[in-house]
Parts: structure tokens; sequence; C-alpha cells
């Protein structure tokens, strides 16, 4: 495939040598831009339709502010690969989510063009404050622009932000790119508000607009006067939320034209109005690629893709993902009880409550991007006997961490938390990971934690987790693909804090918990073919744990290794502690916690993710010969 020709692109390097362009070279290079996108995102895959949406508004920010030095921040940052394209990473654009390669989102260890890092929304307008803040403390002279989706705006962090930098009175431009989507459409007040205010005024006509702009950022003398006069005759109401909160609202604009775009960018870069600017944009996602347009989700994130037809690569057909696997065993225990309820955050495919919706439409509650309220309201329904599940990637569990405590744990309601996308992730990198939620979530006491090794596991612990009605449940299970099990039509109630042995012998014991298991038992057969044979086993509970389990290994085994998806002070930590406590560990047991080490892992495969992890079954191996005091070299004649 010949990547597109883009002459004008071939001369930028750097958004510096945009500022020498015309307004007609800049239209042409925008479309080259379009163009280049398009070509490496069909190579790489990842969040293209955001990308297209935003590719005059990234030219003209670029062509009009002097970044690096004026601050810009893309908030969540996966819209970011055209900015990343004209900020000196063209060269690298193609190895996108890749090992080793540009990251997906925006990253300060990457450029100097992306002050802030992001992946997790919603934050762009608190770090925009506080850089604009410290410009002030500092006595410098630049531009902060944040530019935020209507998505992302809804979430409770944008208005706390909104709320201190319309009182802080900073000078700050943030830039709401309303394309109307969040990854599925948009849910929510603050979505039909925007789409009101969309309506009730029209795309400004170019002369209106810069009147407008104008008549509010008249020469000083004229506007202290101007201003005098409406705050007399009371007519300083903005008519917008955003002017309430003390912003000047400036839109709607169209976000595709540079003809709007450039002049009222310069009139904001220009001005001398003090105080915080919102201006709205409004952007088709998946702008001027026909396949990304003619979509549902506008390409929200794609695979590799053929550019000609937009048709997408498929993975050949493997077993249903977990993600799956949950909703459809979710639906079955709904089915069978009208209690049950379930809430995202906005990722309605995502967590697979699309399908709980479809089924139960009255029963499925899309928050939008506000995990905290989703985790409380979810509470509020426990309360009345409702029976929630609140379905959360673990990443973004965290941003819901106080909820869970405060609401949740400490009233010991039946919140059912259901992790998705545990442990490591793949191409969406280490701000996506799994990683924390056996940590953050094993310190608090009165919790079930479950962790499902495989689907039918998944399933067990969907109906467990039904039937825990006097406090809250959490169950994790990985991204991706399960593992081909049969799979029963409905998943029995597990014995709560009891774990499970799959094989037995030897004077090596591996306690797995979650999805490593199945690299445990690999590591069993490699293990044998040392004449080493062990015990394997799946605590499946992190809390309660199962201590008649985990003492029975401790005394029969001379090492006992634990393995999990997840960070230092896991289940390793919950295992070593009960050890400690009862005294088992002054007998010289060999305990080696297996879990992520102390660093972060980048995006990569997740294969390779967890080779880099040390978490498959060589290091398994490799860990236990160690612990004997053997050399992994050193392999008996097979008997
Ligand atoms: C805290 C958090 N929750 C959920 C997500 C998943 N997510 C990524 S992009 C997105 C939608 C963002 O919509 P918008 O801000 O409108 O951006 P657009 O994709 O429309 O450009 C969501 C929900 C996230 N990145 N962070
Ligand atoms: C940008 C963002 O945060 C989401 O689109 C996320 O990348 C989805 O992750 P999955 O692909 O695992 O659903
Ligand atoms: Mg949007």
């Amino acid at each position: 495939m010949t990547r597109p020709a883009t002459p004008l692109l071939d001369r930028v390097s750097v958004p510096a040598d945009l500022r020498n362009l015309s307004a007609d070279q800049l239209k042409r290079l925008a479309e080259e831009l379009r163009a280049e996108t398009i070509d490496a995102v069909s190579v790489t895959g990842g969040h293209l339709g955001a990308s297209l949406g935003v590719v005059e508004l990234t030219v003209a920010i670029h062509a009009v502010f002097e970044t690096p030095r004026d601050r810009l921040i893309w908030d969540v940052g996966h819209q970011a690969y055209p900015h990343k394209i004209l900020t000196g990473r063209r060269d690298r654009i193609r190895t996108l989510r890749q090992g080793g390669g540009l990251s997906g989102f925006t990253r300060r260890s990457e450029s100097e063009y992306d002050p802030f890092g992001a992946a997790h929304s919603s934050t762009s307008i608190s770090a925009g404050l506080g850089m604009a803040v410290a410009r002030d403390l500092k006595g410098d002279d630049r531009n902060v622009i944040a530019v935020i989706g209507d998505g992302a705006m809804s979430a409770g962090m944008a208005y706390e932000a909104m709320n201190n930098a319309g009182a802080s009175k900073a000078n700050l431009i943030v830039v709401l790119n309303d394309n109307d989507m969040s990854i599925a459409p948009p849910v929510g007040a603050m979505s039909a508000y925007l789409s009101r205010l969309i309506s009730s005024r029209p795309f400004l006509s170019l002369r209106e607009l810069m009147a407008r702009v104008a008549r509010r950022f008249p020469a000083p003398l004229e506007r202290a006067a101007r201003r005098a006069d409406e705050y007399a005759r009371g007519l300083l109401t903005g008519g917008t939320l955003f002017e309430e909160l003390g912003f000047y609202y400036v839109g709607p604009v169209d976000g595709h034209s540079l003809d709007h775009l450039l002049p009222v960018l310069r009139n904001l870069r220009d001005t001398d109005h003090t105080g915080p600017i919102l201006l709205h944009v409004v952007t088709q996602k998946g702008k001027g690629y026909a396949p990304a347009e003619a979509s549902a989700d506008k390409y929200h994130g794609v695979q590799k893709f053929n550019v000609i037809t937009g048709e997408q690569a498929k993975a050949p057909p493997g077993p249903p993902s977990f993600t799956k696997v949950f909703a459809n065993a979710l639906i079955a225990e709904a089915e069978a009880d009208e209690r049950i309820v379930a809430i995202n955050a906005a990722m309605p495919s995502g967590t697979g409550l699309d399908l709980f919706g479809k089924r139960f439409p009255k029963r499925c509650f899309d928050v939008g991007i506000a995990e905290q309220h989703a985790v409380t309201f979810a509470a509020g329904m426990a309360t009345e006997g409702m029976k929630p599940f609140c379905a959360i990637y673990s990443t973004f569990l965290q941003r819901g961490y106080d909820q869970v405590v405060h609401d949740v744990v400490l009233q010991s309601l039946p919140v059912r938390l259901a992790m998705d996308r545990a442990g490591l992730v793949g191409a969406d990198g280490a701000t996506h990971a799994g990683a924390f939620d056996i940590a953050y979530l094993g310190c608090l006491p009165n919790i079930v934690l479950m962790a499902a090794a495989d689907e039918v596991e998944l399933m067990h612990m969907v109906a467990t987790a039904t039937a825990i009605d006097d406090r809250p449940s959490a169950f994790r299970y990985p991204r991706g693909e399960g593992f081909g099990l049969d799979l029963p039509a409905r998943g029995s109630v597990l014995e709560i804090g009891k774990g499970r042995i799959l094989r037995e012998g030897g004077s090596i014991a591996i306690l797995s918990y979650g999805a490593r298991l199945q690299e445990c038992l690999k590591a069993a057969e490699e293990l044998a073919t040392h004449g080493l044979s062990c015990t394997v086993a799946d605590a499946r509970f992190a809390k309660p744990l199962d201590t008649a389990l985990v003492e029975r290994l401790a005394r029969e085994h001379e090492v006992l290794i634990t393995i999990e998806e997840g960070s230092m002070l896991g289940f390793g930590a919950i295992v070593m502690q009960h050890l400690a406590l009862r005294g088992l560990l002054d007998s010289g047991l060999k305990i080696r916690p297996m879990c992520l080490p102390d660093r972060l892992i980048e995006h990569d495969s997740p294969r390779k993710q967890y080779d880099d992890a040390g978490l498959n079954a060589p290091h398994i191996v490799a860990t236990a010969l160690a612990a004997l005091g053997h050399q992994a070299s050193q392999r008996p004649a097979r008997a």
C-alpha cells in the first residue's frame, strides 16, 4: 500500500514550521495530516475516530500558539495522533502502541510537546489550571490550552477544575471538543445541555463571531466602561453554564473550519482578557474517513484495517472473551433475579453491559465517565434491596476508590464490583493496567475478593457475587479471550473463602490467584521433566483467605510460590502475613511471592508484557528451581 503524498506535511518537522504557512496551505496540510493519520493507524490499530475529529483543531492550535512554550494538554490523549505527527514523532507514528514504540496517549517522557500525560479522562483542566497558576506565580508569560471532549466533560473532576478555575481568574483556554460522542453516544444531562447550546446558537458567522469576540474583548478603557455599564444593567449574564462558572464562553465554532478556528484562536491568544475562556468547538468523530463516519462508534478503537474499504483485520474466531462470558453469566443470573441491576461508566461495550442492556434496558445504567458516582449510585440502590453489579475496569475503578471504602465497605452494602481488564492489558500500556486492585481492595475489611482463573470460574464468581447479599464483593478477570473451556448454562455458587487443589505432590506448592493458573499448570509439567512433582492450587479468594489451604500448603511443602496478575502488596502479601502471624514462616518455608515488579510495564502484547513482568511458566519454573537450589539447566536424564 503506497503511502499518501504529503508534500506540505513533509515540510513540517515541528509546529514552528506551520507558522510560516498561509491559511490555504494549512487547509491542505490538514488534509495531508488526516491522510497520514489514517494510513498510520491502518497498520497500527488504535484510537482513530477521536484523532480524525481533531485534525483541523490540532493544526490551528499549533499554528497559532507557540508550543511547546505555550502548553497544550489533550484530555485522555487518545486523540493525539495528529499532534504526535506534527510534533516530531511522524517517523515513529507507525510504532504506535507497540512494544518499544510510541504510547497511544500523551506522555511527558515522550516529548516536550506533551506537557501532561493522560489516558484516564477529565484531568486536563486541573492540570492546565495548575500550570497557569504556576506560570503566574513565576511571573512567566505563556498560554495554557486544555482540549477536553464532551464525554470527558461528564466527569466530576472536570467540574471541580472549572469551579476552581472560574474563581481563580487565571488565564486558561479550555477547548471543549464537542463531537456528541463518548465511546458510545454520550449520556447525561450535560450532553443534552451541549446539544441545546449548539442548536440554540447555530454556528456563528465569522463576522458575528469576531464581532462578539471583539465586543467582549474591547480595548481596556472601552472595556472597563462597558463592563460597568453591563453590571449596572445587570446584563453581564453569561447565558451558558460555563459563564456562570466564571468562564467566558466563545462558540459554538465549526471545529473543522480553519477559516473560523485560526482567527478565533489568534484573538484568544492576543486578548488582554483576564480569566478562563471556554472555546466550544463542534467536530465530528471520525471526520474525513467514510468508514469511520458511517460506523456507530466512529471507529473509536480499531484494529489494523484496509484503508480503501475500512475493513478491520479480524482475528481468527477464538473462544468468547471474559467480557462476553461475564455479560452472559450476569444475564443468566438476572433472568432469575429481578433485583439484579448493572451499572457502567461510559463503557457499555467494553464491559459487555451493552448485551445486558439489550436484554434488560430498564435495569442497565450508563452514568457517563463518572466512576465515583457509579459506585455510590450502586450503593444507594443496594440500600433499597437491589443487587447492583458495578462493571468498571480495574484501572478506572481507581477513580472510585473512596466511594468503595466510605460508601460501600463501611456500610457493608452488597455492591458487586465486576473488575474487567485485571492485570496487564497490552497496547493501552501502563495507564490502563489493572495492576493495583488486589492491593487497594485487599487492605479493606469486610469485602469478598475473588479472581477468576478461567471463564468457567468467572461464571461461578458471578453466581457467587449474586448470592452475597450482606457485604460487598468484587471479582477480577483479564482482558481478552477465555481459554476455550466448555461453559455451563449457569455458574455455581462457590463456598466463600475456599480454594481448590488441581494437582498434588512433591516439595513445591504453587498457589495461584487469578488467570496465571494455566501458566502454573504448564510450569508443573515442566518441573516434572526435572523430576520434581508439585502441587498446584487455585486460591479463588483473596478475602476471606482459605487459611486452611494456605497453612496446609505451607506445612506440607518445602517451597510455596504464590502468583497473581497484580502488583506488590497484593495476594502474596496477604498469604505471607497470615503465615507469619501463624508462625509458619519460622520453620524455614521457602516462600516466593510472584507478582508484577515494582515498576511500570510498558505497552506491548500481553504475552510479552507478562514475560517482561516475569510471570509466565518459564519464570515459575525458574523460581521453583532456584528456591530448591537447583540450576535451571540441571535436568536429570529423563526417567
Ligand atoms: C476515567 C476514565 N474512564 C473511562 C475511560 C475510557 N474512555 C476513553 S475515551 C472515552 C470517551 C471520551 O469521550 P470524549 O471525551 O468525548 O472524547 P472523544 O473520544 O469523543 O474524542 C472513555 C469513556 C477513560 N479513559 N478514563
Ligand atoms: C481510550 C480509552 O481509555 C479506552 O478506549 C480504552 O482504550 C478501552 O480499552 P479496551 O480496548 O480494553 O476496551
Ligand atoms: Mg466526544
